[in-house]
């Protein structure tokens, strides 16, 4: 049975009521000056994961986790989501959204934050562990938002999602390499898996609704004078190590420019 059929057959039991009232309370319209507020209300119980979809603010997509984070990745910005019982929905409702929706700019009418607001990662999620499913690209219809693969694409994507394989993919401006991330970071997310994209510079990152390099990596700009003996313990933070631990892929983007020490750095 398919992840969409239970999630359909858990809405149709004795459940399901309740589970239909969550989601709708889980709309959030964008046009409110304060959408996180006429959200979600936070779900019963400490434990209570649930997978999110969120269009817009400092970390879209679709992530397993509990109603504290989610809150965090949404308040102060203008954002549009809802929170789903299986990871398939949540998918589809993040792609078939996405196209309509464009404004990824913070909410200024909100008091801003007294420190900068870096890309929020999910600190507290579940660790997902890697599974190889060979129909999974037949079961995510390729998203609407981009058009059709080509076969040496649909390899690619096949290679990373089914396969697991740890590629590196270039090619000219304009070939069709950010086509591909968008097509397995989203057959990835429909099948629960925790998925960082990241890039070395803010710019590059927001092009591909991405984090950068050095948030991932929980360093901020002085780190880089700093020993590695500091960057170990720091690593060792609890939000740090969390978001390493719960990492099941990480996509680095126009790695040509990362630094030649990032890599090293980042494996202590
Ligand atoms: N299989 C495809 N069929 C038709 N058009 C495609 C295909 N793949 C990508 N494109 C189109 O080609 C253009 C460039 O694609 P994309 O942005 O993915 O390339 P890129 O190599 O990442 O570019 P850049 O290096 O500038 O970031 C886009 O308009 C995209 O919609």
């Amino acid at each position: 049975m398919s992840n969409r059929n239970a999630a359909k057959r858990a809405l149709d039991g004795p459940a399901g009521e309740a589970n239909k009232r969550q989601k709708q309370e889980a709309v959030c319209a964008t046009e409110e000056p304060h959408p996180h507020e006429c959200a979600v209300s936070p779900p019963p119980g400490k434990k209570n994961y649930r997978h999110y979809a969120i269009l817009g603010g400092p970390n879209p997509g679709v992530h397993y986790t509990v109603w504290g984070v989610a809150h965090k990745w949404i308040e102060r910005f203008r954002v549009k989501q809802q929170a789903f019982d299986d990871a398939v929905s949540a998918a589809e409702w993040y792609q078939k959204e996405k196209p309509g929706f464009a404004d990824l700019a913070p909410d200024r009418s909100q008091p801003r934050p007294q420190q900068p607001v870096a890309p929020a990662l999910d600190l507290d999620a579940d660790f997902i562990p890697l599974q190889t499913e060979k129909a999974s690209l037949q079961r995510s219809a390729p998203p609407p938002s981009g058009p059709p693969l080509s076969p040496e694409q649909t390899n690619l994507v096949h290679l990373i999602v089914d396969q697991g394989k740890n590629v590196f993919y270039t090619g000219s401006a304009g070939v069709g390499e950010s086509r591909v991330l968008e097509a397995f970071r989203q057959h990835l997310v429909s099948k629960g898996r925790q998925v960082y994209v990241t890039a070395p510079t803010g710019r590059a990152a927001l092009d591909i609704n991405g984090s950068t390099t050095w948030s991932y990596a929980g360093w901020k700009p002085d780190d880089m004078g700093k020993s590695l003996k500091f960057l170990k313990q720091n690593a060792y933070e609890k939000t740090t190590r969390k978001r390493l631990r719960n990492t099941d892929v990480l996509v680095i983007d126009e790695i040509s420019m990362v630094e030649n020490l990032f890599l090293e750095r980042g494996s202590t």
